[in-house]
């Protein structure tokens, strides 16, 4: 079996809309759409195990906690466990005021009654009426004409009528979707639904929901909306219509279609938590609300603690939220690869120094802790890594703001610990390989600070007293102020005989919650030429000082 060498035998391109003078390329989102839900339809009709009633009210009351405000909550003649759990919601009196349920329903007569019947005691609901209108439909799956299809529209539309006049004590609202409509010819749309208007009767103050659907994703974004655009501008009444889209993700691009259509004049948006639904999936509504509120529109939807949000979604549906996804994914806030870590830590300072929230981070379109996820977890450390990596997670845990030139030393380090361990470095990982780089931990044959005292001499300068020792040699030594280093520096030559010469040495107090006060780097050449670095952290900066030059003294006798 092989791939088509002429693809086009089976395949057509999708034919461009007539639409001269488009206007939706122009036009800017500035406003939330009404949001939709299809979980617990779309969605949970797409899954290998629809849910129970217990995860279809887990997945209902996290949608209303983010702030959806219209839910289809099922498609209640599709059996007893929709229509039970719908009709239990109505009962439960957990509906707030302001949330309408929605029901699904095929436009045949007995199906519709039922679905009347499970929002039977609602303050307020939708009724969703579908039947497919484009030509394969009607050829394959109907075998009718476009009037027998339209009358099938009507005749629903009638019948909903007629259910909904029986029950005067629910506020109804009717929804009509010419199903497969991206794939249907425009006019004959617009006309089954000028027809089903005339039934329904819609105003401006009480308008019908015509939503159009992309039900299989056939084309390019910009077509969908050209579709969008010439159905606003071609229906009849359009004041009394609210333009809904539903779009599906099979070309990849049910996002953007949906956004696209936004802007060709739709004032509603149907779609699912985390694009589930059939197939590729639906809309998904995190990323079409997410995308503008990093345009600065506030959504209206509250995204704040996201991770909550994938594990009750994960849980309902039984399938993992890709570690990739938009917003939401696992991965998504993490930087792996050199140039990217080394960008967003200097964004993140330059955030910091900056006195406006404007996020101008390198590389995150959005800042994590809007949607309740740490900066801890932005930067990780594996064989692609380099300097800003290892700094970042030094400069977190351990409160460590290395120099320039010696993250370079230390990347030799750390490069060769991930070649060797061909795994993620952690924190734990990279601190004991800072340690044993620079002999923080030094076993007994190295240089060692025995005892030490540092006072204040009556001048204020800082005077340091103390002992060290290498494989159990002691020396006392002794130093003040900025004489200190060269002091020590004197001692271990004449002492022990390890030449060192300092080109470069900075120190810094350590931030709140380290586990000392201060770090001192010193970098020096050997007798040889060789640089080394050493590090010293300790109580005081004398003292850290000390440290860094027994640290660099190690690097000479070890090397
Ligand atoms: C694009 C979407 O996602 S639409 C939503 C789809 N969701 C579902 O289908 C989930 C729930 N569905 C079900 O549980 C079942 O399909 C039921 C209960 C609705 C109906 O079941 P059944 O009566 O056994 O029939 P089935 O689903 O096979 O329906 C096929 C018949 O309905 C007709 N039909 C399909 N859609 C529609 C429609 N919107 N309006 C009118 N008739 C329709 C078909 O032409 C076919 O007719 P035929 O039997 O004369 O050939
Ligand atoms: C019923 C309609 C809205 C649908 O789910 C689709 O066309 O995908």
């Amino acid at each position: 079996m092989t791939m088509l060498s002429n693809p086009s035998r089976k395949y057509q391109a999708f034919p461009q809309i007539d639409l001269p003078n488009r206007q939706w390329p122009g036009n800017v989102i500035s406003a939330p759409p009404r949001w939709l839900s299809t979980d617990l339809r779309d969605g949970n009709q797409s899954i290998i195990d629809p849910m129970d009633a217990v995860k279809k009210n887990r997945f209902f009351d996290l949608l209303v906690e983010i702030g959806v405000k219209e839910i289809e909550v099922g498609f209640p003649s599709a059996g007893a466990t929709e229509f039970d759990f719908i009709q239990g919601l109505v009962r439960s009196g957990r509906v707030p005021g302001d949330v309408m349920l929605q029901v699904l329903t095929q436009s045949r007569e007995d199906l519709i009654r039922t679905s009347f019947e499970s929002l039977e005691g609602a303050g307020t609901a939708i009724v969703h009426l579908y039947n497919a209108v484009s030509p394969a439909w009607r050829d394959i799956v109907f075998r009718m004409s476009k009037d027998e299809v339209r009358e099938i529209a009507i005749h629903g539309a009638k019948v909903m009528r007629d259910e909904a006049a029986k029950r005067p004590d629910t506020d109804w609202n009717f929804q009509y979707s010419p199903e497969t409509f991206s794939t249907a010819e425009l006019d004959f749309s617009i006309e089954v639904c000028e027809a089903v208007m005339d039934v329904l009767q819609p105003t401006a103050e009480k308008p019908i929901i015509l939503n159009l659907p992309a039900t299989v994703e056939a084309a390019t974004p910009n077509i969908y909306a050209d579709q969008i655009e010439y159905f606003c501008r071609n229906l009849p009444n359009r004041e009394a219509a609210v333009i809904s889209l539903h779009t599906h993700n099979d070309r990849g691009t049910g996002v953007a279609a949906a956004e696209l259509g936004l802007m060709a004049g739709a004032d509603r948006v149907e779609g699912c938590l985390f694009g589930n639904g059939e197939r590729t999936g639906n809309c998904c509504l995190v990323t079409v609300a997410l995308n503008m509120y990093t345009q600065g529109i506030d959504p209206g939807l509250d995204f704040s603690d996201i991770d909550r949000v994938i594990e009750t979604v994960e849980y309902c549906n039984q399938i993992p939220v890709h570690q990739r996804h938009p917003y939401g994914g696992e991965l998504v806030f993490t930087a792996f690869s050199g140039s990217h870590q080394d960008a967003i830590k200097k964004g993140f300072s330059a955030h910091e120094a900056q006195n406006d929230e404007r996020w101008r981070i390198p590389y995150l379109p959005i800042d994590p802790a809007d949607l309740g996820r740490s900066y801890e977890a932005v930067i990780r450390v594996n064989s692609q890594s380099g300097k800003g990596g290892f700094a970042w997670v030094l400069e977190q845990d351990q409160g460590l703001k290395l120099p320039k030139a010696m993250q370079a030393d230390f990347s030799r380090h750390v490069q060769h610990l991930a070649d060797e361990l061909g795994r993620e470095l952690n924190a734990a990982d990279i601190w004991d390989a800072f340690q044993t780089a620079y002999h923080v931990k030094t076993p007994d044959k190295h240089f060692q600070l025995v005892s030490y005292e540092e006072s204040r001499a009556t001048d204020g300068t800082r005077v340091f007293a103390g002992t060290i020792s290498v494989q159990g040699k002691e020396q006392s030594v002794s130093g003040r102020g900025n004489g200190l280093i060269s002091s020590v520096i004197d001692t271990i030559r004449e002492s022990f005989g390890v030449e060192l010469e300092v080109s470069d040495y900075s120190e810094h107090a350590l931030g709140a919650g380290t586990h000392a006060n201060a770090a001192a780097y010193l970098q020096c050449r050997d007798a040889s030429g060789r640089t080394l670095w050493g590090v010293g952290i300790d109580e005081d900066v004398a003292t850290a000082s000390v440290r860094a030059v027994l640290s660099a003294a190690n690097s000479a006798i070890a090397k």
